[in-house]
């Protein structure tokens, strides 16, 4: 008897996504079967290009084939992505699927260098990055990504508008004040011009199709971030903490600060930046010189991942200063972790899209 694509679908809607807890069928994952006597060939569309679980879900299929069509079936998996989006009302950033704030609670935690690794990392798997530079009284943007005396330009649209072209580096396209601004004024952009500042980056940029767009916030609590969730939907936040007892202090004010119900924007999960200290010369060796175990307590206090633990290591900071992200250094131990950062917060973002409701716009009065 022939094999038909009923079968093979049938068969294929045993095999579940362990993360989003339901069937590749379902989730209106599988696209073009091909049949030709006993070679079957399908493609599994990812939610992520990042996705850690590629060669489980592969054997997984090829499995239900075997078990449930034909067990000698010739089987091609092709394995393809289209990141999740839950935003359907985009008047704001129309060609955004997701929007991730990188928050801190304390300042100096390594905030803007875990968000321009993650967002290297991200774009080399595959995805489309944007990057804001919302820290907006000490932009590191420019200088983390080697971009410091770039200008973007501005450009006028079909219909008359001005907008503002992004500048791309390492397949990030990043915006920052720095661009505008040279770094010693700028203390100028404070209170509310730092908010006007901060939405013309989110409207008149010429952002274009992009999976994640991360927005490196300023530390604390200000009026910056009142004026981001009031200016867009954001997916989700993530929380970079260091070990040290003030840090994780702090790093829960930021958690509890999104948690507010007039905010409520998800908690994607915590990072531990400089969660221990590794020696160039010795990289096998870890001092957990901050303490140890710090960011996990504070993640499973709160119920949400701990999505990654970066250690402190001198080359780190020094490829931040040589605006070259330290995940670019293939060599370097350390550009794996970053790369199971970004696969662990993709990750958190398609379950995000899976399974929490739609962020809202909050109309909040001051
Ligand atoms: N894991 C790390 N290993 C070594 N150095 C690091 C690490 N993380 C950050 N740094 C260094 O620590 C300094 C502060 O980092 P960064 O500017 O990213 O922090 P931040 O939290 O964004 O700061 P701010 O609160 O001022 O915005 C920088 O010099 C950076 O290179």
């Amino acid at each position: 008897m022939s094999i038909t694509k009923e079968a093979v679908l049938k068969a294929l809607s045993y095999v579940e996504e362990p993360d989003l807890g339901k069937d590749l069928v379902t989730l209106n994952m599988i696209e073009d079967v091909q049949i030709d006597g006993q070679n079957i060939s399908f493609t599994v569309v990812l939610t992520t290009p990042a996705c850690p679980l590629k060669e489980l879900i592969h054997n997984a299929c090829v499995r239900a084939i075997h078990t449930m069509v034909d067990k000698d079936a010739q089987v091609t998996v092709n394995m393809t992505s289209r990141v999740t989006t839950m935003r359907q009302n985009r008047d704001v950033l129309r060609g955004v699927k997701n929007i991730i704030a990188v928050a801190s609670g304390k300042g100096g935690v390594g905030k803007s260098t875990v968000t321009a690794n993650l967002a290297v990392a991200l774009a080399r798997s595959g995805a489309k990055v944007g990057l804001i530079d919302a820290d907006i009284s000490g932009p590191s943007m420019p200088v983390m990504f080697g971009v410091e005396d770039s200008r973007p330009h501005v450009f006028q649209t079909e219909d008359g508008r001005n907008l503002i072209e992004p500048i791309e580096r390492f397949g990030v396209k990043i915006m920052s004040i720095g661009f505008l601004a040279p770094a010693e004024s700028a203390i100028v952009w404070r209170g509310p011009m730092a908010s006007s500042a901060l939405k013309q980056f989110i409207t008149e940029v010429d952002w274009g199709e992009l999976d994640y767009l991360l927005l490196d916030m300023p530390p604390g609590t200000s009026d910056i971030h009142l004026t981001l969730v009031q200016t867009l939907p954001v997916t989700g936040a993530v929380i970079v903490t260091t070990p040290q007892k003030v840090a994780l202090a702090d790093a829960q004010k930021g958690l509890q600060m999104f948690r507010q119900p007039q905010i409520n924007v998800p908690v994607l999960g915590i990072i531990e930046n400089m969660a221990w200290f590794t020696p160039q010369e010795l990289p096998d060796n870890k001092y957990y010189i901050f303490g140890q175990g710090g960011g996990a307590a504070l993640a499973q206090k709160h119920e949400v991942p701990l999505l990654g633990e970066i250690p402190l290591v001198q080359g780190i900071r020094e490829n931040g200063d040589q605006g070259i992200p330290a995940v670019l250094q293939t060599t370097s131990p350390v550009a794996p972790i970053f790369e199971q950062l970004a696969e662990s917060v993709a990750r958190a973002v398609s379950i995000r899209n899976n399974v929490a409701p739609r962020t809202q716009v909050v109309d909040v009065k001051s």
